[in-house]
């Protein structure tokens, strides 16, 4: 049998829907959710295997404008152009809802310029408008999309190969249209050998996944601004009779955070921590024992070190 495997790239600004996307073609929930942007801070490799093909789906952090945020930001941007160098198939995301922005019209320039593989846009979330609608904001996408394509064209430096309908619609929340984008993205993967097992599911082990499950939690909870101070360490992870013993520190950026965190006599950390027990059992498919603690690391966000020893996240050399 001549197998086929490749790298899939999801990029777009955050809250296109891309971890949604992801989850969506494994059928399973491998990378956290939120309605907030940036919440996916590292990149994240789902392995879909199907019949002779594997695709190596690469979960970004949402691109954007770093300028008076963090180090921690900027890192998250270079981790997401840096995912270009591998990949086989750039799929690109834009939120149907939201439309077409300057930001979009950025990001894809820089793509169509250095990146010498497909190309794949796909306008997401078809669900959460009226049939009509969905096909105005199609073409919009589209008649924007082709004045900066054919410009690039015109002058000399495209590089991308345009693959499919330019933009493909999708609903995350449609299984039929999901299967249906699966299947094409599995027969644009090139010859070659699997990269993994035909069981495995990521490259990341179990705690950083679970870390996350918790992370995103307190992403759902907290307002608006300090989840992004926040990241989860795993202290302990031991399955025993049965039951999975997880411990983990909550960290936050100053002492006023943890207060938040913690809530009245203990009540936010509780619901924090019983949404997120839930959410671990049925990903590990175990009962889970789930200790939380909170403990202030004073700009973390802004340290190198800090950063990769927190949340995982580490400067990739080879990105712009
Ligand atoms: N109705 C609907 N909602 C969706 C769909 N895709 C994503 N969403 C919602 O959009 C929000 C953002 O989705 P994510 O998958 O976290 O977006 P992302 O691009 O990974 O975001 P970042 O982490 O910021 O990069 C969440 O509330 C999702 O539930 C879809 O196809 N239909």
């Amino acid at each position: 049998m001549i197998k086929k495997c490749g790298y899939v790239a999801l990029l777009g600004r955050p809250n296109a829907g891309k971890s949604t996307f992801l989850n969506a073609v494994l059928g399973t929930k491998l990378a956290v959710v939120s309605n907030k942007p940036q919440t996916t801070r590292n990149k994240i490799l789902g392995v879909f295997t199907e019949a002779d093909s594997q695709a190596l789906l690469l979960d970004t952090p949402g691109i954007h404008k770093t300028q008076g945020l963090p180090k921690m930001n900027q890192v998250m941007n270079k981790v997401a152009w840096s995912v270009l160098s591998d990949a086989d198939l750039v799929c690109y995301l834009i939120d149907v809802t939201q439309g077409w922005s300057n930001e979009d019209a950025l990001w894809l320039e820089s793509i169509l310029k250095k990146f010498e593989n497909k190309l794949l846009l796909l306008a997401t979330k078809t669900d959460k408008v009226k049939i009509e609608e969905v096909e105005q904001g199609r073409l919009n996408i589209l008649n924007r999309f082709q004045d900066l394509f054919e410009g690039i064209k015109a002058s000399g430096e495209l590089k991308c190969q345009l693959i499919g309908d330019q933009p493909q619609l999708i609903s995350s929340k449609r299984p039929e249209e999901i299967t249906s984008i699966r299947q094409f993205i599995l027969s644009q993967m090139p010859q070659g050998e699997w990269l993994y097992g035909e069981d495995d599911l990521t490259d990341r082990p179990q705690r950083f996944v679970c870390a996350e499950i918790i992370r995103e939690q307190i992403f759902r909870q907290l307002g608006q601004e300090l989840p992004y101070k926040i990241a989860v360490v795993i202290d302990l992870f031991e399955h025993k009779n049965n039951v999975t013993n997880i411990s983990a520190t909550v960290i936050v950026d100053r002492d006023s955070q943890k207060g938040i965190v913690i809530g009245k006599r203990g009540s936010r950390l509780k619901s924090i921590g019983t949404e997120a027990r839930i959410s671990l059992e049925k990903h590990l498919d175990k009962k889970v024992f789930l200790e939380l603690f909170v403990k202030v690391k004073p700009g973390w966000t802004e340290n190198i070190n800090m950063l990769s020893e927190f949340a995982d996240l580490q400067e990739p050399s080879d990105s712009k």
